[in-house]
């Protein structure tokens, strides 16, 4: 049987401007740029919280970000990746959503 070719449009992968503070953190982090995706920004935070040693090394699932400017973002002393609720509320705060 000829099955229909669904030719659904491609969809445009969603693009974020991060608000100035955030930006920052990313640049420091290695980010070149402005609009990045939202894996982009997660990878970059990652990578920020990996440099500046704001994981517990004993308990690597806690990040200390008290004193740092992302404690300041997330309006929050330290959290746990495993719960990322402060970290998506600093996302919609932060991050810009590009419509194309
Ligand atoms: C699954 C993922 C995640 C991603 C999003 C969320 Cl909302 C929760 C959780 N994740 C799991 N552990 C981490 C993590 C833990 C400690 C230090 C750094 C990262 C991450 C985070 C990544 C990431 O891009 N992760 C890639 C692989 N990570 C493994 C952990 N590695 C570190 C583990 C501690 C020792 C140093 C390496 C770094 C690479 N990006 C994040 C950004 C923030 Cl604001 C918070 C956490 C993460």
């Amino acid at each position: 049987t000829s099955g229909s070719a669904c030719r659904s449009s491609p969809r445009q992968i969603k693009q974020v401007r991060p608000k100035l503070p955030l930006l920052k953190i990313l640049q420091a982090a290695g980010a070149q740029g402005e609009i990045f995706t939202v894996t982009q920004v997660m990878h970059f935070l990652g990578q920020y919280i990996t440099m500046k040693q704001l994981y517990d090394p004993r308990e690597q699932h806690m990040v200390y970000c008290s004193g740092d400017l992302l404690g300041e973002l997330l309006g929050c002393q330290s959290f746990s990746v495993k719960d990322p609720s402060p970290l998506y509320a600093m996302l919609r705060k932060n991050l810009v959503a590009l419509t194309t």
